[in-house]
């Protein structure tokens, strides 16, 4: 079985008719969105609002109906993905290059239920390089400055020979911090150099992890 697949469809059981859900973007969140393609198909009524065009695509294929920020107040319960997440539940995302849109929809959410596989729960974050999304202006100011406060190895995501640009037009920054000892700090002091739009830090963000094992086990990290 699949484990990421195992964490996606467990955690699709807390949608309940007449929600708004944000929709993740990435592999795992995938399997969420055909999970929820699936309880829609069987009558559940929601409506949803997606961390990208990707994931906003994949929705409307399975008739998902999508709203926009204009119709809705506060999402009910937003299901992604991440690239690493520590014991007190803190996360880093990004990997898919989603994670302005993806920390837009998870503050506007009342719950946060990260999905990973087991090979994303660590002691510390900071193995997976961390993505910061800044604007092309400027960005070699904005690399030094970042270089200065990280003191890590920084590379512009590629995407074939050309930098990856996000759904916002923006590029990513993948940061090799090694071991972050203090990310509420550090996102905060990210987030104070012009030209960084945002960083893939989610600190005290998820309300919930669901880890899917590859012996077939599903386990659910809450607060303690
Ligand atoms: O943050 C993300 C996209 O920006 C993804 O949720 C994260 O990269 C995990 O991806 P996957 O489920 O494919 O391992």
């Amino acid at each position: 079985m699949n484990s990421k697949k195992l964490a996606a469809e467990h955690a699709v059981q807390f949608i309940k008719s007449g929600m708004i859900v944000g929709l993740g973007t990435g592999s795992t969140a995938h399997f969420a969105i055909h999970a929820i393609g699936a309880r829609v198909q069987a009558g559940l009524t929601i409506q949803a609002i997606a961390t990208s065009e990707q994931s906003e695509a994949l929705a409307r294929e399975l008739e998902i109906p999508i709203v926009s920020f204009q119709e809705v107040n506060e999402i009910d319960l937003t299901i992604d993905g991440a690239d690493e997440v520590d014991s007190d539940l803190n996360v880093i995302k990004g990997g898919g290059g989603a994670l302005l849109r993806e920390k837009i929809v998870a503050s506007a959410s009342r719950e946060l239920i990260i999905i990973v596989d087991e090979s994303k729960v660590v002691s510390q974050l900071g193995a997976f390089p961390l993505p910061i999304e800044v604007v092309p202006f400027g960005i070699e100011m904005t690399m030094k400055k970042l270089a200065a406060l990280l003191e890590c190895p920084l590379t512009v995501r590629q995407s074939g020979n050309k930098p990856f640009v996000t759904d916002n037009e923006h590029y990513i920054v993948d940061c090799h911090t090694g071991s972050i000892a203090d990310a509420g700090k550090l996102t905060r002091e990210l987030n104070m150099i012009p030209g960084v739009v945002e960083n893939g830090l989610f600190i005290g963000m998820a309300a919930k992890v669901i880890v899917g094992y590859m012996d077939g086990a599903v386990r659910e990290l809450n607060h303690t």
